[in-house]
């Protein structure tokens, strides 16, 4: 198997004596899709915050190509490849939609800078943008103002922007969570595509099932902040601790 592009390691995090996560290890792979279930409270978004730096681990390990970014804050893991969507925090509610975006293909570009590179016009930085906004089916918007947006084009557009910035590891916490039935399958399209590009390492959490079984590679299971399972869809779908969190949840099916 090829070297995993992050893992974490005996990652853990205490809130006072409650233990939210609690020494998860777990390497993920470019090409893999890898959703995380389990039930409410279980420790899946507190984890992500882990992972992206939004929190600062009790104790434990994160790694990006090998490299220790444990101690590395959110901002520093974006610059690393580490790009995450579905806080709505990334977003600049005075800008419009076409600035949100064009500001990260510039932050992008300047990442991506060298010796050999050069850096982009404008124009060029503004065509690049309305790219990404034709993806996530935002270009009758693009000068709207974020604040005017609706929840589910705030999440679109967050989409676009996380593209935009081509993180090699892309995390998405619950893509269609308050979104119109019609929103839903323009993000999971995407989410599809990305998928379908096989370069990316992409972590989900999700809690419909319909969404897990259409996109997932690999099931992680948490459970009262523990792995508890690991491994291929129906395997881990079938498993006892999946059917008790879930069955009788009927508003997760
Ligand atoms: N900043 C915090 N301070 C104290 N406790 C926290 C904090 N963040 C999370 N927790 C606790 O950690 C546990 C895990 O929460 P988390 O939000 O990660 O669960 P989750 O699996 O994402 O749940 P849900 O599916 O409901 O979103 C919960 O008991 C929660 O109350």
């Amino acid at each position: 198997m090829t070297t995993p592009s992050l893992s974490t390691r005996d990652l853990t995090i205490r809130f006072g004596g409650h233990v939210a996560v609690n020494q998860v290890s777990a390497d993920f792979y470019p090409g893999t899709l890898t959703v995380i279930v389990g039930p409410n409270g279980a420790g899946k978004t507190t984890y992500f915050n882990l992972v992206s730096g939004q929190l600062p681990a009790s104790s434990g390990s994160v790694h990006l190509d090998g490299v220790d970014i444990t101690r590395y804050g959110a901002a520093k893991r974006t610059t690393m490849g580490i790009g995450r969507a579905f806080q709505l925090t990334n977003l600049f509610p005075n800008l419009s939609v076409i600035e949100n975006v064009r500001l990260a293909v510039q932050s992008r570009a300047r990442i991506g800078m060298n010796m050999f590179s050069v850096w982009f016009s404008h124009t060029e930085l503004i065509s690049r943008a309305e790219h990404y906004l034709e993806r996530v089916a935002l270009a009758d918007r693009r000068e709207t103002r974020v604040a005017a947006l609706s929840h589910g084009d705030k999440r679109k557009l967050e989409v676009a922007i996380l593209l935009a910035l081509e993180p090699e590891v892309m995390m998405f916490d619950e893509p269609t969570a308050g979104m119109s039935v019609d929103e839903v399958p323009v993000v999971l399209d995407l989410i599809h595509q990305v998928k379908a590009e096989r370069s990316k390492t992409v972590l989900l959490v999700e809690h419909k099932m319909d969404v897990v079984r259409s996109l997932a590679d690999r099931i992680i299971v948490l459970h009262n902040g523990t792995l508890v399972a690991d491994g291929n869809p129906v395997e881990v779908m079938a498993s006892p601790i999946v059917q008790e969190a879930y069955l009788g949840a009927p508003e997760h099916a």
